[in-house]
Parts: structure tokens; sequence; C-alpha cells
């Protein structure tokens, strides 16, 4: 029987409605108790790491997270599940794609009701989750997503409504799987990824949006020495409106990297336009483009890296393979 571990960290998923219509975490997790809803099937076991909303997690629990599931890999599990409020859970979920070595399936799943609302979906995605983690051909496929019956990879997926319960899409390239009556079935295959493990996060490394009329005063704010990174979700294709070009070209001079991905949902950063501002300039004056990564991924990718001593060509090169 196949060894499956529940991690439980927090989230609407471990929280319940009271009286008055507000969603408040509990004590403790109510999923908890329902280990014995995989009895005969599959020999679960699960622990309460963190119980705290998604707002709340940084790349500290996130790091914890990761050395818990290579704990349990090194002990024999044969499947990870991490129950994660659903803000920040494409965070986590990249994060640990980007650190953990596993080859066990890795699955992370969340609920946008929470346990004693009518139509709660969190005990239906646990089990999705259980199900895929225990499936074989879940296996090197890097940490996924299961929410809704779908499968997406921990890369690209996006919460993408605020409490609709289909929020979780992947743009650009779909979800790799769905889920059958009978367990997963999966339908895209990934490109395999290196995996970058950290012993320590750094912070410091921050996440602006641009937009029209942007100039450089937020970016003349960041404070030089201590800044260690920027991601920029740059309009369209990849471009800033030019009055950004003097402070970027600073923080560029202090050697600080500036990653470069799209604010549009669907399609890739690419340097095409050779206007002030278009992606070319951008490029030239040492811009790194990621492509394919939203901003919030762009940002824990960059994180990890630095975190990993990575500087220079090495990490633009790293961060310019986000797809491949
Ligand atoms: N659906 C959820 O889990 C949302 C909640 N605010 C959280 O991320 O913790």
């Amino acid at each position: 029987m196949k060894k499956i571990l529940i991690l439980h960290t927090g989230g609407t998923i471990a929280m319940s409605e009271n009286e008055s219509g507000t969603i408040i975490p509990g004590a403790s997790n109510p999923l908890m108790a329902y280990n014995q809803l995989f009895a005969g099937q599959y020999d679960v076991s699960s622990e309460e790491l963190f119980n705290l909303p998604s707002p709340h997690i940084t790349p500290k629990e996130m790091l914890l997270l990761s050395q818990r599931i290579n704990q349990a890999e090194q002990a024999g599990v044969d499947g990870v599940v991490v129950t994660h409020g659903t803000d920040t859970l494409e965070e986590t979920a990249y994060f640990l794609d980007l650190t953990l070595p596993s080859t066990i399936p890795v699955v992370i799943t969340g609920a946008m009701r929470s346990s004693n609302e009518i139509g709660s979906d969190g005990l239906y995605n646990l089990e999705s989750a259980v199900k895929t983690a225990a499936d074989d051909d879940a296996r090197g496929k890097g940490v996924l997503v299961v929410m809704n019956d779908e499968v997406h990879t921990a890369r690209f997926v996006t919460k993408t409504h605020t409490t609709n319960v289909a929020t979780f899409r992947t743009p650009t390239f779909g979800p790799i799987g769905i889920m059958e009556k009978n367990g997963v079935k999966f339908f895209q295959e990934l490109t395999e990824q290196q995996a970058c493990p950290i012993t320590h996060v750094i912070d410091h490394v921050y996440l602006l949006k641009a937009y029209a009329g942007m100039d450089d005063h937020l970016l003349t704010m960041l404070d030089l020495p201590s800044t260690n990174g920027l991601v920029i979700e740059a309009t369209g294709a990849g471009n800033l409106p030019p009055q950004t070009l003097p402070a970027l070209a600073k923080l560029i001079a202090h050697k600080i990297p500036i990653i470069l991905v799209s604010r549009c949902f669907n399609g890739v950063a690419e340097p095409v336009y050779g206007y002030e501002g278009g992606g070319q300039q951008l490029q030239k004056m040492g811009v790194i483009f990621c492509q394919g990564l939203n901003g919030q991924k762009a940002r824990i990718k960059l994180l990890v890296g630095l975190s990993a001593g990575k500087n220079g060509q090495q990490l633009a090169t790293y961060m310019q393979d986000a797809i491949s």
C-alpha cells in the first residue's frame, strides 16, 4: 500500500465560517480527522506543520516545508500532499518545485470554501490530491497543484478568481491532467528541471507592476545597498514607459538584477520593440527577460537563485530558462 504523508499548513481549507459569516482559522485543521477516509486504499498519515492563512506564509515557511518533504522522501514516503491557503499557494508550490530534488509526487491543494460552508471543496480536493500523489504517472513531473478536478504544474498555474472554485488556471499552456472518477489522467508532458536546493532564503527581493504613465518615483525609493533584486511586470511583450529608464540604469549600475516579465495574463515577455523603453533597449541595458512566468513566480525564482549564490551570467541563464 502506498505511503502518503499529508502536511497541513493552514488556509481556508483549514478554516470555518462563524455565525456572522466571517471565515476564521480554528485551533487546528478539521481535515486532520479524515485520514481514515483513505483506509484500505493508502497508508495515510498527516501532520499540521503550520496553521497559517497563506498571506502569512513567507519564504522561511516555504523552506521549512521543503526540508520536511525531503526528510519524508528519505524516510521512504511514496508521495506528499500539502494543504495550503490559495492566495499564495502558487508561490509555495513553485518554491518547492524549484528547490526539491524529489522524484516522488508532491501535490498541493487547498479550498475556496471553508470546512463548514455549503459546497465546501476542501475534502474533495484533498481526496483528489491524495489519489494523484499515489499515482505512478505523477512521478517526475515536478510539484503539482490539484484543485477542482484539474492537475496543473506549479511552474505555470495561477489563481485567477477571488472566490470561484475553478480559480486555478494555467494561462498559455493549460492543465496537464484531469481527475477522472477512478483517478488522475495526464495528457501533457513537461520538460524536466534541474533542482536548485538551498539552505537559507535571502530577503529584499521586490516586485513592481508597470502602468501607463509610470515614472521613476518608486524605483528611486529602493534602498540600493539592501536591495537584492527586482522583478518588474512590464507592459505587453516586455516594454516600460521611458520615464523609468534613468532609475533602472542606476539600479543596474549597482549590480541589482532586474528581471522582466509581462503583466499580460497569456504569452511570454520577449525583447521585440526598438522604441525608447522597448524590450530591445531594456535588454541592451542589462535587464533580464524571464519568459513564461508571472511576476510572483519570477520573484520566487529570483529569490531561490540568489539564495543559492547565483549571480552575473549564471543568474541570467537561470532566470531566462523558465520554459525549457
Ligand atoms: N481560499 C483560501 O485559502 C484563501 C485564504 N485567504 C488563504 O489563502 O489562506
